[in-house]
C-alpha cells in the first residue's frame, strides 16, 4: 500500500500529491486525512494523506517511507479531503492551503531544528569513525552534553545553546565531527492539557479502615482518606489541596502506601466552564414558525440535500426555528453545524444553544485561546458533541454524519475569507451539505441578492450546471404580533439649515431625553468604515497619509497618535502642518470616541458603553460590555457594526443610526445592499419585546431607495430595484466576478505585467466565444498602494455556466517568470466581496 500525500512545501506549493511507502508498523494508523511527517529532499515536512492506493507513479523501490504519523485519529475526515479539492478548484488556491484551513491553528506544523546523538556514537561503535580518522576524544563537558541529549532523545538547538551558553563552539564541533546530527522535527503548537488527578484505591469502607490504621500523628493523611471516603470519585489534585488546606507531600505519602494513585488525566480547556446555562424547553411555535419548521423537518427526514432560504423579519423567531430543526436532526442521530458571523457570536447566542442542547454543543470562534479552540475541536473529533456553533471556519468541523447546516445572517460579507483560501462559507456549506445529503438553512431578515436570485424560477434555467435551486420560506411577522418599529428618516442637510450643527438631529435628541427619563435603553450605531477620523490642515488642505500605503491615517484619541489600518504604521499627532506650517491642523469626522464625548456633554450623567475595535480587543471584553448593558448598568450602547446584529435586549426601545450614508458612498456595487441590510438590522434591535420601538436614520441622502425601503421594512421593493440595477450593469447575481490583483514595488514592471495579463485573458476569452466573458482593466486598484507595493487589478465578468478557472490560471501562468524573478504577487479572488 502507498499513500498519496499533499506536502506543506512553503516555497513552491503545488497541487501534486507525492507517493510514499507506508511502513508495516504504521499500516493501522495511516488513513485518508492522516497528518504525517515525510522526508522531502533533505527536510522533513508535514503533509496530509489524500489517497491510499497500490499503483505508485514511480518505481516503488525508489519511494521513501512515511516517517511519522502525527495523530491517533486522522484530523480530517475523507469528505473534508474531498472538499479541499473542491475549494482548491473553485477558489483557485493550492490544495494544501485548503487543507490547512480545515484544521485548528494548534495543529499547524511548527518546524524545529533538533540535534540528537548520532547512532554510531550512541551504540558506542567507534570502529567506523576510527577508520575514517574521525574518532576524537570528547572533552568531559562534551560527554556531559552528549549524555544530556541522549537522555532526552533529541533537543531543540536553541534550547541546547541556552543551557550550555558558553559551549556554542564545542557543540558546533560535535556536529561537524558527526557525533551530533541535526534533525528537523515537526512539533504541534499545542497539546492536550493534562491535570494531576487523585484516584482513591478502594471503596469508602476500605478507605475508612485505612484511615484507622494510620498512626495518630498522621492527622492530615487521615483527613484525606476520610474526605475521599465521603466522595469516592477521582478529584483534581489542586482541588483536593485547596479543599483541605494541605500540602502535596501529604497526598504523595498516601500514594506511596498505595491508598490512592495520582495520575495525569487529559482535560478540555472549556471557555464556558464557569458559566451556568439555564436549560430551556422548546417554545410553542407561532403558525408562521410551524409552517416553516414543518417543511424543514420534512426535508431533514428525507435525508436529501436541499437548500432553504429562510427570509424572516427581525424578531420573527428564526433562532427558535433553528433550535427545533436541530432537535429533529439530532433525533435522527445526525449532526448539525450552525454558522453565525463572528461579530454576533455573543454570549447571548451561545446561551441559546447551550441552554437548549447543554454540553452537546461545541463553540468555535476566534476570541477563544488557541488551546480552547483546539479542545472544542477535539470534542467534535472525539464525538463528544453533535452540534457546533461557530464562525466561518466551523463549516470544516470534522463531523461525519451531518444532517443540517444553518447559516444565520447569510447575507453577511464576513462569511467570505479575505486571505487565501478566499472561500465563501455560504457556498462551501452548500458543497459540504451536498456530500452528506444534508439540509441547508440560509437565514436572514435581509437575504443577499445572490441567495434570493437562487429562489427565482429563472435562476434554475439560467444555471444548468450551477447551484441547486433554493426553496424560499418566509416569516413576515414578529412573534406575538409585536409591531416592527416606527422608522423616521432625518435629513441632516435640513438640520444644518435650521442651525443644528450637532451630530444628533433634534428628533433623535428629544427621543434620547425621553428614554433616559423612562429608564429605557438606547442603541446608537456609528458605522466605522469610511468614517474614521482623519487629520486635515484647514489652511492648505494637507491630509495626513500613510507613507507606505495609499490611505489616510486614522486618529486615535486615547494615544494621541495617527495609525494606518492597513500596515500598522503609527506617528505622533502633529501640532503644526508638515506641509505649510499652519497651526490649523486638526482631526475631522466623527469617531465613536467623539460621539461618546458629545453624549456626555449634552446629557449629563448619561451612562454610555462604547463598543468598537479599541474597546473590544481584550479577551472577554465583548461579553463584559453586553452583560453590563443587559443588566441595565448603562443607558446607551454605542458602537460600530458590532451593535447592529443579533442582539435581543427587552429594554431597548430606541435605535439611532447616526450616519446612514457612510457605506452608501463607498465605490462598491454592493453599497446600496449593505446600507439596506445595516439599517434594517440595527433598526431590528428596537422593540423586540413588550415595549414598542422607534428608529431614527440620519442621512444626507434621504431619497435613496435603500434608505426608504429600510424605513418601510420593505425588502421586496428594495430587492426589485436592486435586481434591476445589477442586471443593467451585469453585476452579480446575474454575472459572476473574479478579481485579479497584481502588486509590485515598481510601477513600470507592474503596469507591463498587468497589461500582459489582461491581453492574455482577452485572447483566451475570445477563444471561448460566443460565451460572454468580459475582461475589465487593467486599472489601478481603489487602494493603489499597500505596504510600499503598488496595486493594479483586472476583473473578469462571466456567466455561471462557463468554467473559468482554467482560463484564469492559464493567463496567470504567463506571468510565472516575473513572479519568480521579480517577486510580482498575483492574488485571485473568486466572487469577491470587497473590491479594494
Ligand atoms: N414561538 C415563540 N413564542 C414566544 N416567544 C418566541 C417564540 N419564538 C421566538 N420567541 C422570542 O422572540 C424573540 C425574537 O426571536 P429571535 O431572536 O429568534 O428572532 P430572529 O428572527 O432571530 O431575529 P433577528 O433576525 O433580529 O436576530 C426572542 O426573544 C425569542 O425568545
Ligand atoms: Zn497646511
Ligand atoms: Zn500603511
Amino acid at each position: 500500500m502507498y499513500a498519496k500525500v499533499i506536502v506543506d512545501v512553503p516555497s513552491k506549493h503545488t497541487n501534486r500529491g507525492f507517493d510514499y511507502l507506508i511502513p508495516e508498523t504504521m499500516r493501522e494508523w495511516v488513513a485518508i486525512g492522516s497528518r504525517v511527517g515525510v522526508p522531502f529532499g533533505p527536510r522533513k515536512l508535514q503533509g496530509f494523506v489524500v489517497e491510499l492506493h497500490d499503483r505508485p507513479d514511480f518505481d516503488p523501490a525508489k519511494l521513501k517511507p512515511i516517517s511519522e504519523v502525527m495523530d491517533l485519529y486522522p484530523p480530517l475526515t475523507p469528505d473534508l479531503v474531498e472538499l479541499a479539492q473542491w475549494v482548491s478548484k473553485t477558489y483557485l488556491c493550492h490544495e494544501i492551503t485548503a487543507l490547512q484551513a480545515m484544521i485548528p491553528g494548534a495543529l499547524k506544523a511548527k518546524y524545529e531544528r533538533h540535534v540528537k546523538v548520532s547512532d554510531i556514537h550512541t551504540n558506542g561503535d567507534y570502529g567506523n569513525l576510527l577508520l575514517q580518522g574521525q574518532r576524537t576524544m570528547l572533552l568531559p563537558i562534551q560527554e556531559e552534553i552528549a549524555a544530556f541529549i541522549r537522555d532526552k532523545g533529541s533537543v531543540e538547538i536553541g534550547a541546547l545553546l541556552e543551557k550550555y551558553t558558553d559551549q556554542g563552539g564545542l557543540i558546533k564541533q560535535m556536529i561537524t565531527q558527526g557525533q551530533l546530527v541535526e534533525v528537523q522535527m515537526i512539533k504541534d503548537r499545542m497539546s492536550a492539557k493534562k491535570v494531576l488527578t487523585v484516584f482513591p484505591s478502594g471503596q469508602p469502607e476500605q478507605l475508612r479502615q485505612w484511615a484507622e490504621l494510620l498512626a495518630a500523628r498522621s492527622m492530615k493523611q487521615k483527613e484525606v482518606l476520610l474526605y475521599l471516603a465521603e466522595q469516592p470519585y477521582p478529584i483534581k489534585l489542586t482541588d483536593l489541596l485547596n479543599e483541605l488546606g494541605i500540602s502535596a507531600s501529604t497526598v504523595k505519602s498516601l500514594a506511596d502506601k498505595d491508598y490512592l494513585t495520582i495520575k495525569e488525566v487529559e482535560v478540555f480547556r472549556d471557555p464556558y466552564a464557569e458559566r451556568n446555562f439555564p436549560r430551556t424547553k422548546p417554545l410553542t411555535l407561532t403558525p408562521e414558525q410551524s409552517q416553516v419548521f414543518n417543511r424543514i423537518s420534512e426535508a431533514v427526514h428525507e435525508r436529501n440535500h436541499q437548500v432553504f432560504l429562510l427570509h424572516g423579519v427581525t424578531g420573527s423567531g428564526k433562532t427558535e426555528v433553528y433550535l427545533q430543526s436541530i432537535q429533529t436532526c439530532l433525533d435522527q442521530d445526525r449532526e448539525a453545524i450552525v454558522l453565525v458571523p463572528e461579530i454576533s457570536l455573543t454570549p447571548q447566542m451561545v446561551e441559546r444553544f447551550k441552554g437548549r442542547f447543554g454540553n452537546q454543543v461545541a463553540v468555535l470562534h476566534s476570541r477563544l485561546s488557541q488551546g480552547e479552540r483546539y479542545d472544542e475541536w477535539r470534542k467534535i473529533m472525539l464525538k463528544q458533541v453533535s452540534v457546533v456553533i461557530g464562525a466561518r471556519s466551523a463549516i470544516f468541523a470534522p463531523f461525519t454524519k451531518i444532517g443540517l447546516v444553518i447559516i444565520d445572517e447569510e447575507h453577511e460579507s464576513s462569511y467570505k475569507q479575505e486571505e487565501s483560501p478566499k472561500y465563501h462559507a455560504r457556498d462551501v456549506s452548500i458543497a459540504r451539505a451536498k456530500q452528506h445529503g444534508a439540509v441547508v438553512i440560509l437565514g436572514s431578515a435581509t437575504p443577499s441578492l445572490e441567495s434570493m436570485y437562487g429562489t427565482l424560477p429563472e435562476a434554475a434555467q439560467d444555471t444548468p450546471n450551477g447551484r441547486a435551486p433554493i426553496e424560499l420560506l418566509t416569516m413576515k411577522e414578529r412573534v406575538e404580533g409585536r409591531p416592527l418599529p416606527k422608522v423616521h428618516i432625518v435629513d441632516m442637510r435640513e438640520e444644518l439649515s435650521k442651525g443644528n450643527r450637532s451630530m444628533f438631529s433634534r428628533g433623535l435628541h428629544k427621543a434620547i431625553e425621553d428614554r433616559l427619563e423612562k429608564k429605557e435603553q438606547i442603541v446608537l450605531l456609528l458605522n466605522r468604515r469610511g468614517y474614521a477620523t482623519f487629520v486635515m490642515c484647514r489652511s492648505c488642505g494637507f491630509v495626513a497619509g500613510c507613507p507606505h500605503c495609499d490611505i489616510s491615517l486614522t486618529y486615535h484619541q486615547s494615544a494621541r497618535t495617527l495609525r494606518c489600518h492597513y500596515c500598522g504604521y503609527t506617528e505622533r499627532e502633529a501640532t503644526t502642518c508638515p506641509s505649510c506650517g499652519s497651526e490649523h491642523i486638526r482631526h475631522f469626522g466623527t469617531g465613536t470616541q467623539r460621539v461618546e464625548e458629545e453624549l456626555g456633554k449634552l446629557f449629563p450623567g448619561i451612562r454610555v458603553i462604547r463598543m468598537d475595535v479599541d474597546t473590544t480587543t481584550e479577551k472577554g471584553s465583548h461579553e463584559k460590555w453586553l452583560t453590563l448593558f443587559r443588566n441595565q448598568q448603562a443607558d446607551v450602547l454605542l458602537g460600530t457594526q458590532m451593535v447592529a446584529k443579533g442582539l435581543d435586549f427587552p429594554q431597548v426601545t430606541l435605535v439611532g443610526a447616526l450616519a446612514a450614508d457612510t457605506v452608501l458612498n463607498l465605490p462598491d456595487f454592493r453599497a446600496a445592499e449593505r446600507t439596506f441590510q445595516l439599517m434594517t438590522q440595527v433598526g431590528g434591535r428596537a422593540g423586540r419585546h413588550e415595549l414598542p420601538g422607534e428608529v431614527f436614520i440620519q442621512t444626507y441622502t434621504p431619497e435613496h431607495y435603500s434608505i426608504i425601503s429600510a424605513s418601510n421594512h420593505d425588502y421586496k421593493s428594495f430587492m426589485e430595484k436592486e435586481m434591476t440595477f445589477r442586471k443593467f450593469h451585469d453585476y452579480p447575481p446575474f454575472h459572476r466576478l473574479i478579481l485579479i490583483t497584481l502588486s509590485h514595488e515598481q510601477i513600470p514592471l507592474l503596469m507591463r505585467s498587468a497589461e500582459t495579463l489582461a491581453a492574455k485573458l482577452k485572447e483566451l476569452a475570445k477563444s471561448m466565444a460566443p460565451t460572454p466573458i468580459d475582461i475589465l482593466g487593467p486599472v489601478a486598484s481603489p487602494i493603489s498602494r499597500i505596504k510600499d507595493r503598488y496595486r493594479f487589478q483586472c476583473m473578469v465578468k462571466y456567466r455561471e455556466e462557463v468554467s473559468i478557472a482554467g482560463l484564469v490560471q492559464q493567463a496567470a501562468a504567463t506571468l510565472g517568470d516575473v513572479v519568480k524573478q521579480h517577486k510580482l504577487t498575483i492574488s485571485i479572488d473568486v466572487d469577491p466581496q470587497v473590491l479594494m
